[in-house]
């Protein structure tokens, strides 16, 4: 689960040093033997090219007579000894060993990263092609893929079910055979995977189309001839969807989603009109100290009331929470492979760790600046959740607390979360945004800021207004803790029109 978290990606890197100077080693041995055996032969190519000279006279030296002897006798079997000394078993123990300490990527691992790009190609609407040339929104940030590269992203979703991006990656690394002529995937896989993407997208026409092509470049493909038998008929009958559109079709999405994705890419924002009545001020009557050192406040929404309070967590609390909660997440991992495979798509893009309290004074300190935040206690709250969001991680839309017919199994004492305080423990370069699908509203990351929300209405029921999401993060690396306080004791104090 290397691909779920950015933190745990940069062990990867010191693996691949590993595996490279192990290769590199091993070259050096080879050229080392084969350095060896080319001095040898020019020396006996060079001895045996005088004795050619005049034969019968090389011969009847008898010190010409013994060298040679010796070297037929002897030399040539340590030649022999030299030609079958195995470098490559070293090799590969060394790999085994590596295998062992060093984090490997897992099939797993492989196919996550490739759903996660697809992921973002699709919220972010990145064209295929632009992609394997490397470059995100128009900035280049890698060097081009191979076709190799592309069909291994087409088959990873393929395996996913994920037809359409299959088709599109897949198309990709055929469009790239050509210019990569070593390539390690053949035509006649490509032409499989198209022929079953697009069969299993139900366009009967275009599989019988990529089914014939097959049969083309590999006459005797028993699967192939079967298929196409198999397609024809389906087509006679009229079964099967036998369009004739030309591009796949993607998967369906609720408009929750795509106002959702609409936000991640700037495409809306919130009318002018609510917009214009946002404010930014100064919070100084929390607390005494607020005096010195007031709550720089910006107004996000007012009807459900959110806001953005900038400079809430100094770089160094944050260094510090980071590394606490590292070393967990991994343990979390652990946690997660004893259920399986579970639940994909959720848990598997973001790494967290709780933090409580007591464990250290910053702790602390940070919870009673959400007490200056939020002008509520922060007792009952639950342990600080801290998070770091993998390639493409994020969070589909989802309200923080439970609705009443989930409330009684699962939140027991404590009660509901009434308010959701979200630190941005660090900048996203692009993407990852925190967006309100039923608001318009679109919260950017900022390091040291923290989002405050009310999940609640002043009725007491919950605000299904609140639903919010986090945007994949399309380039680098995210990272939040969240504060949730909970509604015992806070009935009192609970002002809810506190500014
Ligand atoms: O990471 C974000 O922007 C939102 C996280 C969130 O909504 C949550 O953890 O409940
Ligand atoms: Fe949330």
């Amino acid at each position: 689960e290397v691909f779920t978290a950015i933190t745990e990606m940069e062990e990867l890197l010191d693996t691949e040093a590993q595996f490279i100077s192990n290769l590199e080693s091993y070259i050096h041995a080879l050229d080392q033997k084969i350095s060896l055996l080319k001095g040898q032969a020019d020396d006996y190519r060079t001895k045996h090219q005088i004795a050619q000279k005049d034969t019968a006279g090389y011969v009847s030296n008898p010190i010409n007579a013994f060298l040679l002897t010796k070297r037929l006798a002897r030399d040539w079997e340590s030649i022999e000894s030299v030609v079958t000394r195995d470098l490559s078993a070293e090799f590969i123990s060394k790999m085994v060993a590596h295998k062992k300490y060093h984090k490997i990527p897992t099939d797993e691992d492989l196919n996550g990263a490739a759903v996660a790009l697809a992921r973002l190609q699709e919220t972010y609407k990145l064209n295929t092609t632009n992609v394997a040339n490397g470059e995100l929104n128009g900035v280049k940030y890698s060097s081009p893929m191979t076709s190799n590269d592309c069909f291994e992203m087409g088959r990873q979703l393929y395996l996913s079910k994920d037809y359409y991006y299959t088709i599109s990656w897949i198309g990709e690394a055929m469009d790239r055979l050509a210019i990569d002529r070593n390539s390690n995937n053949s035509l006649t896989e490509i032409l499989e995977y198209l022929s079953m993407a697009w069969s299993d997208q139900g366009n009967t026409v275009r599989a019988l189309q990529y089914t014939r092509q097959l049969l083309d470049v590999s006459p005797n493909h028993e699967a192939a001839m079967k298929n196409e038998k198999k397609l024809e008929n389906l087509l006679k009958e009229g079964g099967g969807r036998s369009t004739f559109e030309n591009e796949p079709h993607h998967k369906p999405k609720s408009n929750e989603t795509l106002t959702y994705e609409m936000l991640c890419r700037k495409e809306i924002s919130m009318s002018p009109a609510v917009a214009s009545k946002l404010k930014c001020k100064y919070v100084t009557n929390r607390s005494p100290f607020l005096k010195i050192a007031p709550l720089k406040l910006e107004e996000a929404n007012l009807e459900p009331y959110i806001v953005v309070y900038h400079d809430v967590m100094f770089d160094s609390e944050i260094d510090f929470i980071k590394e606490l909660a590292k070393p967990r997440f991994k343990r979390a991992t652990v946690g997660n492979n004893k259920h399986g495979l579970g639940v994909v798509a959720d848990y598997r893009i973001s790494k967290s760790a709780w933090l409580e309290d007591k464990e250290h004074k910053i702790l602390q300190q940070i919870s009673r600046r959400v007490e200056d935040m939020t002008g509520l206690i922060s007792e009952k709250s639950e342990k600080l959740q801290v998070v770091n969001y993998g390639i493409g991680g994020y969070y589909v839309p989802h309200l923080d607390f439970k609705k009443d017919s989930e409330l009684f199994q699962s939140v027991g004492s404590v009660g509901n979360r009434i308010v959701t305080v979200l630190f941005y423990m660090s900048d996203v370069l692009e993407g990852g945004a925190t967006v309100f699908p039923a608001l318009n509203v679109a919260l950017w990351p900022k390091k040291g800021s923290a989002a405050f929300w009310y999940n609640f209405l002043e009725s007491g029921k919950g605000d299904l207004s609140t639903l919010h999401a986090a945007c994949p993060v399309l380039i680098g690396s995210k990272w939040v803790s969240t504060k949730w306080l909970h509604e015992i004791k806070q009935h009192f104090l609970r002002p809810y029109k506190l500014w």
